[in-house]
C-alpha cells in the first residue's frame, strides 16, 4: 500500500485553513515591511530639517498601529497554523495506534518496545515541529525575504541589493551539504533513545529478577553505557546543527558588511539618501532572522522527511494475519467443533517445523488436554486456533469451516483464551475482568471471579473489585493474576475455552476448586487445556501427548495409562512426587 507523504496529506485535507493561516501570517510580515519605509521618510525629513512635530507624531502613531496590527495578524495566524499542527499530531498518533492494533504478533516479536515508543512520541513530535515551526518559518521567510528584496532592489538600489545577495547561494550550498549528515545523525539519536527506553522498560518489567540476582550494579552499568551512547549521538547532532548555524551566520554577516561598506559609499557619493541607507539596513536586519531560519527550516524538513519515511513505512505495513475480502460470519455463531488436518507449521524466519502433521478432531462441547515437554508445540497449536499466526490453508477447521474463511473478530470473540503470561492492565480488577467494549454487570464480574476462585481474594482488598492494580498487575500474586486472567476469559461465556498452562501458579487445593467450578462452565463448550500437571487434565474427554511438534500419544486418561508410554511415566513420576511431598 502506497501512502502519500504525511504532511502533504494533511495540507491537502485542510487547504482552506492552511490558506487562511498563511494569509494572516503573510499580512503581519507585509505590515512589518512598511516600517523601513517610514524610517526612510523620517531620516530624510530629519536630514533636510523638513519634519514637523505633527509628522513625528503621525509617524509614531503609524509605528504603534503597525506594531499592534502585526501582533494581531501574527498571533491569529499562529493560532490557526499551530491548531492544524496539533490536529495532525492527534490524527497521526491515533492512526499509528490503530495500525499497531491491526498488526500481528509476528510484527511485535521483531520490535523493541523502546523503538515503538520513540515512534509514538519522538517521531510524531518531529512531525509536529514540521507543521508548526517548519510551516510558520517558511511562510515568514518567503514573504519577508521576497518582499524585502523587491523593496530593496526596486525602491533603493538594485546594485547594492545584488551585492548583498551574493553570499546567499553559499547558504543554500551549505544546507545541501549538511542535509544527509543531519538526517543520518537524527536517526542515530532516535535509535539511541529507543535503546534507552527499552532498557528502562525491561528493567521495570524485570525489577524483581534484577533484585533477586543482585544485578543492580551491572544493570546500572548497562544503563550508563546506553545513556553515554545517547549523549554521544546527541552531541554529534548538536555539533552538526551548530556548525551549520554558525556558518550560516558568518554568511549573513558578510552580507551585512557589504551593505554597510558599499551602502556607505553610495550615500557619500549621493547615489542614495541617508534615509535609503537606513531603510536598506533595516530591511537587511529584518532579513537576517528569516535567512537564519531558512537553515532551521531546511533542517526541520530534513528531519521531518526521515520521520515521514519511517512512519509511512509503519502505516503501510500489511498485517500478516487479516481477513480476506470474502469472509462471511458463521451464521448463528461459532459452536465449537474443531478439526486439525495434517497441520504442519513453521514460524516465520524459522528453519525447523514447530508442528508436524497434526490430525485431530475435537467434537463440539468436548474437552481436549494437551501435555508434553517444554517446547513441544502446545502453545503454538492453541495460538494457531486464535490465528495469532496464520496456519497453512486447509489445516484447521472450525464447525467444518476453514479457519481463514471466518472473520477474525468473530473467531476471537468466540474463544476465551487464558494465555501463559497473565497480562493485567493498570486499571481496577473489575475492569480487568470485564475486558470488553460493552462491559459486563457487576453480578457477571463476581460470578466469573467465583468460578476462577479469586472472588474471596478480591473482596479481601479494601477497594474490592474497584482496587486499582499497578502496571501489569504487579500488586497481585502470580496465582491471583492467573485467576483474574481466567475470570476475564470465563465472563465472555465463549463457545471455545482455551487455558494455556493456566493452573501452573495455583496450589493443588485451589486447582481442585477451580476445576470443580469449571465443570459447570465447560458444559456445552469446547475446552482446550495445556498443562504440565496431569492432575489438571486427567478428566478431559481426549488427551494428546506432544513431542517435538508431533502427537505421539492420544486417548483418555485410562487408555493412556494402560498404554504405558510417556503419559504413563509422567503420571507415575507426578504421583510419586505428590506422595513424597505429602
Ligand atoms: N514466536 C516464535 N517464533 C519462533 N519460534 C517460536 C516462537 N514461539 C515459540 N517458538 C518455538 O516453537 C517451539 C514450540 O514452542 P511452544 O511455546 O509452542 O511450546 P510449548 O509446548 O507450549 O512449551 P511450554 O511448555 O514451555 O509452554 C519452541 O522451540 C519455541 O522456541
Amino acid at each position: 500500500m502506497k501512502i502519500q507523504p504525511l504532511f502533504k496529506q494533511h495540507v491537502m485535507g485542510h487547504k482552506l485553513r492552511y490558506a487562511i493561516g498563511a494569509a494572516l501570517l503573510s499580512m503581519s510580515c507585509l505590515l512589518l515591511l512598511v516600517i523601513p519605509q517610514l524610517l526612510r521618510h523620517f531620516t530624510d525629513g530629519l536630514q533636510t530639517l523638513t519634519l514637523t512635530g505633527k509628522d513625528i507624531m503621525t509617524m509614531a502613531l503609524g509605528i504603534v498601529a503597525i506594531g499592534l496590527l502585526t501582533a494581531f495578524f501574527r498571533s491569529v495566524g499562529r493560532i490557526q497554523l499551530f491548531g492544524l499542527a496539533r490536529e495532525q499530531e492527534r490524527k497521526l498518533r491515533n492512526d499509528l495506534f490503530a495500525k499497531w492494533e491491526g498488526l500481528s504478533s509476528e510484527y511485535f516479536n521483531r520490535q523493541r518496545i523502546g523503538d515503538l515508543m520513540a515512534h509514538a512520541v519522538n517521531d510524531i513530535n518531529v512531525m509536529r515541529e514540521v507543521s508548526t515551526m517548519g510551516v510558520f518559518m517558511t511562510i515568514e521567510a518567503t514573504v519577508l525575504i521576497g518582499v524585502a528584496l523587491v523593496a530593496m532592489a526596486g525602491t533603493i538600489h538594485i546594485g547594492l541589493t545584488l551585492l548583498v545577495l551574493l553570499p546567499l547561494p553559499a547558504l543554500t550550498y551549505l544546507a545541501y551539504r549538511f542535509r544527509y549528515h543531519i538526517q543520518e545523525r537524527t536517526t542515530h539519536v532516535q535509535e539511541a533513545i529507543g535503546q534507552l527506553t527499552s532498557r528502562v522498560q525491561e528493567f521495570c518489567a524485570g525489577i524483581r529478577v534484577v533484585k533477586a540476582y543482585a544485578q543492580e550494579k551491572s544493570e546500572l552499568k548497562k544503563f550508563e553505557e546506553d545513556s553515554c551512547h545517547n549523549r554521544e549521538m546527541n552531541d554529534q547532532l548538536i555539533r552538526s546543527n551548530s556548525s551549520f548555524s554558525s556558518l550560516s551566520q558568518v554568511i549573513v554577516g558578510v552580507s551585512y558588511l557589504l551593505s554597510v561598506v558599499f551602502g556607505g559609499i553610495l550615500v557619500l557619493r549621493g547615489d542614495i539618501s541617508l534615509g535609503d541607507f537606513v531603510a536598506f539596513n533595516t530591511y537587511l536586519t529584518m532579513l537576517i532572522m528569516p535567512v537564519e531560519n531558512l537553515g532551521k527550516v531546511i533542517n526541520t524538513f530534513q528531519r521531518g522527511r526521515a520521520v515521514d519515511i519511517r512512519l509511512r513505512h509503519i502505516l503501510s505495513t500489511e498485517p500478516a494475519v487479516s481477513d480476506d475480502d470474502d469472509v462471511e460470519p458463521v451464521a448463528g455463531g461459532i459452536r465449537g467443533k474443531l478439526e486439525f488436518r495434517n497441520l504442519s507449521f513453521r514460524y516465520p524466519d524459522q528453519q525447523q517445523l514447530t508442528l508436524r502433521d497434526i490430525t485431530l478432531t475435537v467434537p463440539q462441547g468436548s474437552s481436549l488436554a494437551i501435555v508434553g515437554k517444554v517446547g513441544s508445540g502446545k502453545t503454538t497449536l492453541v495460538q494457531l486456533l486464535l490465528r495469532l499466526y496464520n496456519p497453512p490453508q486447509g489445516t484447521i477447521f472450525i464447525d467444518d469451516r476453514e479457519i481463514g474463511s471466518i472473520p477474525l473478530q468473530q473467531l476471537r470473540e468466540s474463544i476465551g483464551f487464558v494465555p501463559q503470561e497473565h497480562m493485567l492492565f493498570s486499571t481496577t480488577i473489575g475492569n480487568n475482568i470485564a475486558f470488553h467494549p460493552h462491559g459486563y454487570t457487576s453480578e457477571q464480574i463476581e460470578e466469573a471471579a467465583k468460578v476462577a476462585q479469586v472472588h474471596d481474594n478480591i473482596i479481601a482488598f479494601p477497594g474490592k473489585f474497584d482496587t486499582s492494580l499497578g502496571e501489569r498487575g504487579v500488586s497481585l500474586s502470580g496465582g491471583q493474576r492467573q485467576r483474574v486472567s481466567m475470570a476475564r476469559a470465563l465472563i465472555k461465556k465463549p463457545s471455545i475455552l482455551v487455558f494455556d498452562d493456566s493452573l501452573s501458579a495455583v496450589d493443588a487445593e485451589t486447582e481442585e476448586h477451580i476445576l470443580n467450578g469449571l465443570k459447570a462452565v465447560m458444559k456445552g463448550r469446547t475446552t482446550i487445556i495445556t498443562s504440565h500437571r496431569l492432575s489438571a487434565i486427567r478428566h478431559a474427554d481426549q488427551i494428546i501427548v506432544m513431542d517435538q511438534g508431533r502427537i505421539v500419544e492420544q486417548g483418555n486418561h485410562q487408555s493412556l495409562i494402560r498404554l504405558g508410554g510417556i503419559y504413563a511415566s509422567i503420571y507415575d513420576m507426578q504421583t510419586m512426587n505428590r506422595e513424597m511431598g505429602g
